[in-house]
């Protein structure tokens, strides 16, 4: 690995077109001098095992350039040198049709012989600098990184890119390292970028139509370059049409994701300059949920369905509670303006599919989702589930929860009884923390407590507004889930102003109540609860702020 760095990557963007004449016009060896242009968009690595039944790996490669394929690497554990020779060579008399780089995994020899563009090289193949010298400087080599300190390694030699992964569990490679999620693939991405600016990557490892744009965007560094492309075998290879795979992978590949519309052209300044301007959002976006009533489905704990219902009924939204896995993706699309809150309150392990499920269904409608990671640091089981929810189940747009819930998320061993969190560090402290996870999730964080913080990662949010008694009703905290996800549904543009318009809709009213005549105790509170929340909302439907005088908002 000590080869010196004075040979630089020669990356086409606009890549078919260039890698076609690069790959047909170059010497078809990877010992000719001009190192093919090659692009890493869609980059099919092949596995002959898992092929349909009567389909051959030729016709599938073929199919699958078609479908826009960018580079392809034979990757295939169990041939013999001899019938692995032949079959490169048939596999790359068709690549080299369509200016597609082949490149052999593992085999430095059986890339010589093949006379293709390069070869993939994991840890325990050949060693990258010897890879190198046999392969020549025109070669394509790739070496794969699946923790930081390879990452480093890679990034301190001459190779071409890193295949970063596996990201997801798979079951195509039995011996992978543990995954490493987005979040992992962000860090290498990060390490690499400070070693080798000019080093690209591709991201690998049960990567799918179902997965592609949150890996994308999820692994996307603060600064630096983002993936230059993803690797996939069974998506493309297990597939009975491998033409409209490789398609439907390369347009999500290309579009935005549904959970992250064009920012608007004048985003809000989030100053005290600005505070007139914004509650007059906060005023119209509660207008719009009385306006557009949306439906907020709830997969929510028994403690607190009844008290959520009420409230979203009460802000003029519309709740259906649901655990149905069968009927998530049709409320996902049901109405155009609809939520989704997921609360892990009594969850157990048995819910995570139907998690998975109506997320990525919302995800894929574009429509919001809100997570409750009740009790988070409770036990190991509701860890794992955080874990699976954050890692595993697509985007959720918001995180919301207790300071204690939302530590754990950041990764701190809080210890928590029951749901409710131990109050460590000042708020100062916690606003760094909430930012931190915001901008590592791409999500807007929401922490409650007697100052609620808010946090998009950029922009960072204080609201001290509320009442004590809010905290001895049942189910408060988890109903605030459901007002989110309202707030979400009608305003999608500024995830953060619609947040903080449920939150200083949720705490002034609380305020409200705790003043109103026939409020006692916690209980006749929560009853004046649901008539504030009402009220405040004909008041904004008159389009009428007052209610947000006085209002304890500070910008960090
Ligand atoms: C693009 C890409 N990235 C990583 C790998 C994994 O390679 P390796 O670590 O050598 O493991 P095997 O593929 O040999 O099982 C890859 N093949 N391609
Ligand atoms: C070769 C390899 N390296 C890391 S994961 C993996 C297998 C990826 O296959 P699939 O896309 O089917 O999960």
């Amino acid at each position: 690995m000590s080869e010196q760095a004075t040979m630089m990557s020669d990356v086409a963007k606009d890549a078919p077109m260039a890698a076609a004449a690069a790959v047909a016009g170059a010497t078809p060896s990877p010992t000719s001098s001009a190192k093919p242009k090659f692009d890493l968009t869609l980059y099919l690595v092949t596995s002959s095992t898992l092929l349909p039944p009567n389909t051959t790996l030729e016709s599938h490669i073929e199919s699958a350039i078609k479908g826009g394929v960018t580079i392809v690497q034979l990757r295939e554990k169990s041939l013999d040198t001899a019938p692995f020779i032949a079959l490169g060579k048939r596999i790359h008399s068709i690549t080299k049709k369509y200016g597609v780089p082949l490149l052999i995994n593992d085999r430095v020899d059986v890339a010589l012989a093949v006379g293709c563009e390069g070869a993939h090289i994991g840890w325990d193949d050949m060693e990258y600098a010897t890879a190198r010298k046999l392969l020549g400087p025109s070669a394509i080599i790739g070496l794969s990184v699946s923790n930081i300190t390879q990452a480093s390694l890679a990034a301190s030699t001459t190779v071409d890119y890193v295949g970063i992964g596996p990201v997801f569990p798979t079951r195509t490679k039995p011996d992978a390292a543990t995954p490493l999620y987005p979040g992992g693939v962000r860090q290498i991405l990060e390490l690499v970028y400070s070693k080798r600016p000019d080093l690209p990557s591709v991201a690998i490892g049960s990567i799918n139509s179902s997965n592609i744009q949150a890996v994308l965007y999820k692994s996307r560094p603060a600064e630096g370059l983002p993936l230059a492309g993803v690797a996939v075998v069974s998506a493309i290879i297990s597939s009975n049409d491998p033409e409209s795979a490789a398609s439907g992978l390369l347009s999500l590949y290309k579009s935005p994701p549904p959970w992250a519309p064009p920012p608007p052209s004048q985003p809000t300044v989030f100053t005290h300059f600005y505070l007139p301007l914004i509650l007059s959002k906060v005023v119209s976006i509660i207008r719009s949920i009385k306006e557009h009533k949306p439906l907020v489905h709830q997969i929510t704990n028994g403690v607190v369905k009844n008290f959520s219902a009420n409230v979203t009924l009460a802000i003029g939204a519309s709740p259906i509670m649901s655990e149905h896995i069968e009927e998530a993706a049709d409320l996902a699309n049901i109405v155009p303006q609809s939520a989704l809150l997921v609360n892990m309150g009594t969850a157990g392990p048995g819910e995570r599919r139907l998690y998975a499920t109506a997320i990525r269904e919302n995800n894929k409608a574009g429509k919001p989702v809100v997570f409750d990671p009740v009790g988070a640091g409770a036990t190991g089981m509701r860890r794992e589930t955080v874990r699976w929810v954050l890692d595993e189940c697509g985007y959720v747009d918001v995180i919301k929860g207790n300071e204690g819930e939302i530590r754990t998320v950041a990764g701190e061993g809080i210890r928590m009884k029951g749901v409710d969190s131990d109050s460590v560090g000042g708020v100062d402290e916690l606003a760094k923390v909430v930012k931190a996870v915001a901008g590592r999730e791409r999500s807007v964080v929401v922490t409650t407590g007697a100052t609620d913080v808010l946090s998009d990662g950029n922009r960072t949010v204080l609201v001290s507004n509320g009442h004590p008694f809010q905290a001895l009703v049942t189910g408060m905290g988890c109903a605030l889930g459901s007002v989110l996800a309202a707030a979400l549904a009608v305003h999608k543009d500024d995830k953060l102003m619609s947040c903080l318009a449920a939150i200083l809709l949720y705490n002034v009213a609380a305020e409200r109540a705790s003043k109103a005549d026939s409020s006692k105790g916690p209980g006749s509170f929560s009853v004046a609860f649901l008539d504030q929340l009402y009220e405040i909302g004909e008041i904004c439907a008159r389009g009428e702020g007052g209610w947000l005088d006085g209002v304890k908002v500070e910008f960090v």
